[in-house]
């Protein structure tokens, strides 16, 4: 799709945006800084966590090093690397950013927020979208210990779930905040309401930044966010995926950026091992997964569904036949979706239920298993959508560690998604049977100890 057949006719949160066009708002991004120096295009090869550099060598202050190195970190991986010395230099760069799947880009850019902040000023500096609350909770988690050292405040702009415990209001916490991380429709509404002030923004990161900026995602709004942001902010975009017509309207968004990109077949992780299960019929698909769950001995997994009636459903039955399963969706509230995710990152749960809102993202290492009971489609329900299909599984396999995914077929439709995906990504996606578990059990024993 062309950029300038970008309508919208979407609402934000609050539902009271006139509809807009988005090629106008692109054309108001067109006009921005004209280019100064020079953009660099690297292509990141598929060996994502080799580098040779140290992290003593990337121009960081001792405050973050001492963070970074209490939380384990030893060596920088590839994207950390070679984006970081870029995204610190003076004057600021934009940077689009691609690199698989759990391979270090939230440090990317919250070391690149870190160090851009004046710990003088008591104001809002540096900005982060994600699509979700539960991510945007999980980068202000890695925010606060990188930042351990620094004196930085933070405030995290999503619906609130309880009163806060320091009692301040949304004003006072956000009126000395330096770095906001949050999702597109409560950051607008609090801009629009000027709970947060833009004025001293030095740095507007967008994380998942193709799902960001996605016409039938949440593209309206980060565009309304990135126009409110002053001139001569630093644009950050990062992500696994960019589909073509994305990173053409990425690179609009993010002028003159420093682009870091991947070829299709570098994409999928290669400690990732992806499998498929024939089941008989959407009913067998119960069958299995309550086979799958009593014969095999798994440490965490995540089952992704389509829909939120098929998440109910599932875990239903599933806890009907007496597995410990948890479920999450956006029809939760939002205490409920606070609670269901710190259990699974605690380990209490093992079994998560969930649609695409968690696809992107969510870092859990534990998390051995992927199971797409539904094969991602996109809106029209008659192709795959190979993005959320990378994302999805790339919850497995995080940082050089072994994950399985596993997909449901269950009709020609199921079959031939999956054929494409594997045509796509250049992987095979290999058969395992749903009838004979001790095979089933070597196959994935030999791959990751699941
Ligand atoms: N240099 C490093 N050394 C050791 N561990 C690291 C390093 N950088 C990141 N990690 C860890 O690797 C895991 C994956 O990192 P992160 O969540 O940033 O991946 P990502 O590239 O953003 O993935 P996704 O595309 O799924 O969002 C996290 O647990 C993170 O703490």
């Amino acid at each position: 799709m062309e950029i300038s057949e970008l309508t919208t006719s979407t609402s934000s949160a609050n539902g009271d945006v006139n509809v807009d066009n988005l090629a106008t708002q692109v054309e108001s991004l067109d006009t921005q800084e004209q280019s100064s120096y020079e953009v660099k295009v690297t292509s990141v090869d598929d060996e994502p966590l080799l580098s040779v550099t140290k992290f003593e060598e990337l121009n960081l202050s001792p405050n973050v090093l001492k963070g970074i190195y209490e939380m384990g970190f030893t060596t920088p991986s590839k994207i950390q690397a070679k984006a970081l010395p870029l995204l610190l230099k003076t004057p600021p760069q934009n940077m689009i950013g691609q690199s698989q799947s759990g391979t270090g880009k939230t440090a990317a850019f919250v070391l690149t927020m870190l160090s851009r902040i004046d710990y003088n000023l008591k104001a809002p500096q540096a900005l982060c979208l994600t699509p979700s609350r539960e991510l945007a909770r999980q980068i202000m988690v890695e925010v606060r210990k990188m930042g351990k050292y620094t004196p930085v405040i933070t405030a995290e702009a999503i619906r609130e779930s309880h009163v806060k415990a320091s009692g301040k209001s949304r004003h006072e916490e956000f009126a000395e905040a330096q770095l906001i991380v949050g999702t597109p429709g409560t950051v607008y509404d609090l801009l629009k309401k000027k709970v947060i002030e833009k004025k001293h923004m030095k740095i507007f990161v967008l994380d998942e930044a193709d799902n960001m900026l996605d016409q039938q995602g949440l593209g309206d709004q980060s565009i309304r966010i990135k126009n409110m942001m002053p001139r001569e902010c630093q644009i950050v975009l990062f992500s696994a995926t960019y589909s073509n017509e994305v990173r053409s309207f990425a690179t609009r968004f993010a002028p003159n950026a420093n682009q870091f990109s991947l070829k299709v077949e570098e994409l999928s992780v290669k400690t990732i091992k992806q499998f498929y299960m024939d089941c008989k019929n959407e009913d067998h698909k119960v069958e299995v997964l309550d086979d799958l769950y009593t014969l095999l001995t798994i440490g965490q997994s995540i089952i992704f569904v389509q829909k939120r009636e098929t998440a109910d459903r599932i875990a239903k039955r599933m806890t009907e036949k007496g597995h410990k399963v948890i479920n999450l969706h956006g029809g939760l509230s939002t205490a409920e979706r606070d609670e269901v995710m710190d259990g699974f990152r605690k380990g209490s749960a093992k079994v998560l239920i969930t649609t695409n809102v968690l696809s992107r993202g969510i870092d859990v290492l534990q998390v051995n298993l992927v199971i797409n009971y539904d094969i991602p489609m996109d809106l029209t329900g008659r192709n795959p959508d190979f993005e959320t299909y990378l994302h999805r599984i790339g919850r497995t396999g995080r940082f050089g560690r072994t994950g399985v995914s596993i997909n449901f077929v269950h009709d020609a439709v199921s079959w031939e998604m999956v054929q494409a995906i594997q045509k796509h990504f250049q992987r095979e996606i290999v058969k395992v049977p749903t009838d004979d578990w001790d095979t089933v059990e070597k196959i994935l024993r030999k791959e990751v100890n699941v």
